[in-house]
């Protein structure tokens, strides 16, 4: 009964693209650039804020020599994002209904800490983990497994089950070998046949019925 529950953050338990899309359109502006669409500024999610600016800065136009100077004001508006970032509906109840059948909860997202801690609290996430992993918590980040592992490792748990929302989630949990749980509305580039999971699903509802299902069989 042990098997503890790790979530991805980004596209999974919050819808943050509006956010990030604000984010990064508020710092080309601010360059003299012009705004990328939302569907864009998606694709550049996934692997930590470095990545996500580093091809801010190639499809905005913006020279790689910046890097250094647009790192601080990006992570300001990063963490401003939170104000624009909203649940998935159902998120909440299915967190709660994991946590009250006493199951560990953990939290395994690239975000860097400053921009987590600032969403967590506006949407008062934070106390209902046993454990959360930043991108910038460890010095490997997914789809390096180090995280995940070290999630579950400080849980105590040896049985776990990966919930995320894209390839670099699927990624990390195959070489952690964990179950992986792919919901299919957030931020994803690939193709949902062409990704490793063990289940999909579309609404935070059927989550808890997913995680009696894996507890029976495995
Ligand atoms: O910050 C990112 O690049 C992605 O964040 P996530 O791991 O919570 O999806
Ligand atoms: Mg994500």
């Amino acid at each position: 009964m042990n098997r503890a529950i790790l979530f991805d953050l980004d596209g999974t338990l919050i819808d943050s693209l509006p956010g990030i899309t604000w984010a990064a359109n508020t710092l080309l502006e601010g360059e003299g650039r012009p705004p990328l669409p939302e569907s864009q500024i998606g694709s550049f999610v996934g692997r930590g804020e470095l990545v996500f600016l580093r091809r801010l800065i190639a499809a905005g136009g913006l020279k790689a020599s910046d890097q250094e100077r647009l790192l601080p004001p990006f992570l300001e508006l990063y963490a401003k994002a939170a104000e624009r970032t909203e649940l998935f509906p159902g998120v909440r109840a299915a967190l709660e209904e994991l946590k009250g059948q006493g199951r560990p909860l953990g939290l395994v997202t690239n975000k860097p800490s400053g921009p987590m801690t600032a969403v967590l609290d506006r949407l008062e996430l934070g106390p209902l983990f046993d454990c959360i992993v930043a991108g910038d918590t460890l010095d490997k980040r997914k789809p390096c497994p180090e995280p995940l592992l070290h999630c579950l490792d400080t849980l105590g748990s040896e049985r776990g089950l990966y919930v995320g929302d894209s390839e670099i989630d699927a990624e990390t949990s195959g070489r952690a070998g964990v179950p992986f749980a792919l919901f299919t509305e957030g931020i994803r580039q690939a193709a949902v046949e062409d990704l490793a999971f063990w289940r999909t699903f579309d609404h935070f509802d059927a989550l808890p019925g997913l995680v009696a299902e894996l507890n029976d069989r495995r």
